[in-house]
């Protein structure tokens, strides 16, 4: 599993089942399912973190679960990514590119709503520490967040 890490993926943001922000106060932005089947078929579910670039503005901190969300039982597996930044508005549409650097935790079935948004916001907590570190740091100036499709002449 480790030798799959770091991993660089990118797609449209597409909507999800709208749980994120509305009941975890936590909104994550969804990939589509065609951009979810194409990660390596051994990754294991989880909670993973590292760097996140929606269009091609500033690199954030992010954290992201990868599975099928036991505790709501999903029946696709889907991978969203919380950007660890404040957004003034929805970005549904936007390109998001991620680069997934570690593993948390595997994925849960809580007993309430309440321990699942307690576990996301330890999540958040570690994550921060993590993406400290120079190992981490050195991955958000990869190269692969330098594109220039934003810079028009
Ligand atoms: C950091 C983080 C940790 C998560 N951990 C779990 C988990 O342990 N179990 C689970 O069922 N879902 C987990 N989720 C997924 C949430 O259930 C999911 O984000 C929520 O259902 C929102 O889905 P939506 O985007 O379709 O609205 C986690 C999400 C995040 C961001
Ligand atoms: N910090 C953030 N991280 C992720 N998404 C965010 C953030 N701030 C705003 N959003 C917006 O919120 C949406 C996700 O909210 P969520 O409740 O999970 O809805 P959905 O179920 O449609 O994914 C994202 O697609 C994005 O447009
Ligand atoms: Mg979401």
């Amino acid at each position: 599993m480790t030798s799959l890490l770091p991993f660089f993926m990118e797609g449209e943001v597409v909507k999800g089942f709208g749980r994120g922000s509305k009941e975890l106060g936590c909104p994550t932005a969804n990939y589509s399912l065609e951009v979810v089947q194409s990660i390596p078929k051994d990754m294991a579910p989880g909670v993973y973190y590292g760097w996140a670039q929606v269009d091609s503005q500033m690199v954030h901190k992010m954290v992201a679960n990868i599975g099928w969300c036991p505790f709501y039982e999903n029946k696709e597996m889907s991978v969203e990514t919380h950007v660890m930044h404040k957004f003034d508005s929805d970005f549904y549409g936007s390109n998001l590119k991620i680069c997934v650097i570690g593993y948390l935790r595997p994925e849960k079935k809580f007993d309430s709503l309440n321990d699942l948004i307690e576990a996301i916001q330890q999540d958040i907590k570690n994550a921060d520490a993590k993406l400290d570190e120079y190992e981490a740091k050195v991955l958000k100036e990869h190269k692969y967040f330098n594109n220039t499709n934003n810079i028009t002449v």
